[in-house]
């Protein structure tokens, strides 16, 4: 079967290897904490430095909003998919047989809520976005009005984990979807999301779906 990526994978040079390499150093702050053998103030400094060279290149905010928005914008900077964004894991979801969509992830310890898991949160946003992509796999998208998570396992941290979404039904502007996170065979949550057709525009753009 030949899976049909919805998602933006990471490119390997450019942007998203800079954006991986933040991800990776705010795992590895995590990692080390503040008792490491290491000038921590002249790492901020450094790392400041850094971030005011880049702030100073960045385009107006309005500006840089249409580009994020146009094309397959909508797949790049979002923060459970977008390789543009360093709090993304970043989960890249394929069309499944039936419907579905999928993907998997391995999340670290900025995920981590209690010891050794992933955040309950967490698991609510990666199925929300997961229900959203379905929703547009399935031609029919919305703004989440309603999501309701059942945690049936605590979700371990540093395992591959399926995220996978599917749209059930649609009445007139409801859209009823459903998703699970999985470990294996076992569904460790469940969540069902009642979304609402609405479309709010694009910037630079009229209403678009
Ligand atoms: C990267 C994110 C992109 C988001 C893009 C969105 C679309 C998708 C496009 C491409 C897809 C690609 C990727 C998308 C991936 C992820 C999606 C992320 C989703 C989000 O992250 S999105 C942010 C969180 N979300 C909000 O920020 C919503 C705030 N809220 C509102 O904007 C309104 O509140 C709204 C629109 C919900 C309703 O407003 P409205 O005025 O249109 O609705 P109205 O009153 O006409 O009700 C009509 C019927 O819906 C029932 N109803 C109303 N509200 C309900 C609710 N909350 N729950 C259950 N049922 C509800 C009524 O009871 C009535 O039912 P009945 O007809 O039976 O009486």
């Amino acid at each position: 079967m030949t899976l049909t990526e919805l998602t933006a994978r990471p490119d390997e040079s450019g942007i998203d290897t800079a954006v991986a390499a933040v991800r990776r150093l705010a795992a590895a702050l995590l990692a080390a904490g503040g008792r490491v053998d290491l000038d921590l103030d002249d790492l901020a400094r450094r790392l400041s430095a850094m971030a005011g060279e880049v702030e100073g290149l960045a385009p107006e905010l309005a500006d840089r909003m249409v580009d994020m928005w146009s094309g397959e914008g909508v797949t790049r900077h979002d923060p459970v998919t977008g390789p543009e964004n360093a709090i993304a894991p970043p989960l890249v979801l394929c069309a499944e047989d039936g419907g579905s969509v999928a993907g998997t992830v391995n999340l670290g310890i900025p995920y981590q809520g209690p010891p050794g898991c992933v955040h309950g949160g967490i698991s609510a946003l990666l199925l929300d976005h997961t229900l959203g992509v379905a929703n547009a796999h399935a031609g029919t998208s919305g703004m989440t009005g309603t999501l309701t998570l059942r945690y049936e396992r605590p979700v371990p941290l540093h395992t591959d984990l399926v995220v996978r979404g599917w749209q059930e039904r649609v009445e007139g502007r409801k859209i009823w979807s459903h998703g699970t996170i999985t470990s294996g065979e076992e569904v460790l949550v469940r969540a069902e999301g009642l979304f609402i057709d609405k479309h709010l525009a694009r910037p630079g753009q009229e209403v678009s779906r």
